[in-house]
């Protein structure tokens, strides 16, 4: 099986939610609040943003948040300095069915003013698009799903199961939120492993034009994610004296030659060991011709396709595990040696390889015992994988086909990290994507400058929210639809 069906009928218009001034204003407004996570040891002077910013989110959808329904519920777990993890749960119209889980935080991460042509957190608003911090990671989501949500509300309708809706304040910056939730889900809410039907959560984009002779947006779902794994590489090089007589090596060149050496011999190339090959098929009715009759014959040209990880950087990230050296700091004054130089390396570990093998490798290349290799907290091996034949994995693309023209939605490896990784223990089916389109040159915006949320893709991405709250039950899809 590897067919995607991709010609569903479209919603029909009575069906579809517009995006009204007042939705885009909601969005606009939500972009406002700094709702900014900081890194450990920075001083946090965020905190009273996130406590206005969920106080607007309130009064904005009071079908959901001052609900007088006793199916409407809303819990609020506290944090440090009034920072809270919401949690919003919908009683389903059948009792009988696993509840289901959608996740999307409301931290954002920190953005440099003259970074950006305008204010990061005073939205720059066009006809097309929105563009400020937190746009589309994960405000979008955010967002659209309180959109949709109150909307089947006010409609008089509620979802076919029971849903959990989590709002974690600090995915950004460890997911504490997301873990605690975790602890309250078993506890309070008494709900076992495996207890939820499926988990949901942000991840790959839909990209246009994101592979060469592919024009439609290419969105691949995040059946599993890659782990994560940061070290720290210290040198201590006491051998130091007056900058005028400088040794042969330093701790500098020490760590230089050891990064050099991570950058030279990557992490072996895993093509095969995970769902990437699946991937790839499901890739070959979009193609251009000219890679068609190589991806259709991996039985054949495999070797050859496991190659473009030495060429492609996107290719490089499904294939194998990254190391990505994100820091590095020596020295303090112009003439003095440094006894001490620091880099950080943030690995995203292939599901075909654990965090043990990747600290080995490491270790072989860099082959220098005065390099101290440390592992920072956090480090998570690569989620498990969801079934490729998930009824649920059908039921999310058929929806996307309903609701966004033109996309093409395939299983695959979400490259980043998510909180749905502490939550896994909960469900088999867990699904890591956004539904919002974006064009390539959008896609440096995530974390980087000039963050972008299209109006049509917001619109699209509600629609479809809505349309899979009201067909997530246990029907199967009729033939021939959605196989993936
Ligand atoms: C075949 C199509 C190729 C498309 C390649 C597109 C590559 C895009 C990859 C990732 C970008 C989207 C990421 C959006 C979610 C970001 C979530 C995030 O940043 N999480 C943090 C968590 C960490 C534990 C703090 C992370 O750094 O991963």
């Amino acid at each position: 099986k590897n067919h995607v069906c991709d010609h569903e009928a479209p919603i029909s218009d009575e069906e579809r939610v517009k995006l009204s001034p007042d939705i885009r204003d909601r969005m606009v407004k939500a972009l406002e609040f700094k709702t900014i996570s900081v890194e450990d040891g920075m001083e946090d002077i965020y905190s009273n943003e996130f406590v206005k910013f969920w106080h607007y989110i309130y009064e904005q959808y009071p079908r959901i948040f001052s609900s007088e329904d006793p199916d409407v519920q809303v819990d609020r777990i506290e944090f440090e300095n009034g920072k809270e993890t919401i949690v919003v749960i919908i009683e389903g119209t059948d009792r009988t069915l696993k509840p289901g889980l959608f996740i999307s935080h409301a931290d954002v991460v920190p953005a440099i003013r003259k970074e950006w042509t305008h204010d990061p957190f005073k939205p720059f608003v066009t006809e097309d698009f929105v563009q400020a911090r937190g746009a589309y990671d994960c405000k979008s989501i955010l967002m659209a799903q309180l959109e949709a949500l109150h909307a089947l509300l006010l409609n008089g309708e509620k979802p076919p199961r029971k849903t959990y809706f989590l709002f974690p304040h600090d995915e950004e910056v460890g997911g504490f939120g997301a873990q605690e939730a975790a602890k309250i889900f078993r506890e309070r809410y008494n709900i076992q492993s495996d207890g939820f039907a499926f988990i949901i959560d942000e991840g790959m984009p839909p990209i246009r034009n994101g592979l060469p002779g592919v024009t439609k947006p290419l969105l691949t779902i995040g059946y599993t994610a890659k782990g994560y794994l940061t070290v720290e590489l210290t040198v201590n090089y006491a051998k130091v004296g007056h900058a005028s007589i400088p040794e042969k090596e330093s701790s500098i060149t020490i760590l230089s030659d050891a990064l050099s050496r991570i950058n030279a011999n990557p992490q072996p190339n895993q093509f095969g060991k995970s769902i990437e090959v699946e991937m790839m098929e499901g890739l070959v009715p979009y193609l251009p011709w000219t890679i068609k009759p190589v991806i259709a014959n991996l039985w054949l040209f495999r070797p050859l396709v496991a190659l473009a990880a030495n060429f492609d950087k996107q290719m490089n990230a499904f294939f194998r595990t990254t190391s990505a050296i994100t820091i590095f700091n020596a020295g303090y004054k112009s003439n003095v040696i440094p006894i001490q130089a620091r880099a950080v390396v943030n690995h995203r570990i292939h599901p075909g390889q654990t965090i043990s093998q990747v600290l080995e490798h490491l270790e072989r290349v860099i082959d220098d015992d005065r390099v101290l290799i440390t592992q920072e907290e956090g480090a998570l091996e690569a989620d498990k994988v969801t079934p490729r034949d998930s009824l649920y994995g059908r039921k999310i693309v058929h929806s996307l086909n309903r609701t966004i023209k033109d996309i093409i939605a395939i299983p695959g490896i979400f490259l980043a990290a998510c909180d749905a990784r502490w939550l896994q223990d909960f469900s088999d089916h867990i699904f890591r994507f956004y539904p919002f389109v974006m064009e390539k040159e959008d896609l440096p915006g995530i974390h980087g400058r000039e963050e972008k949320l299209r109006w049509q893709s917001y619109e699209d991405g509600i629609n479809f929210y809505l349309d899979f709250f009201r067909h997530m039950d246990e029907n199967d899809l009729p033939p021939g639809h959605t196989e993936l």
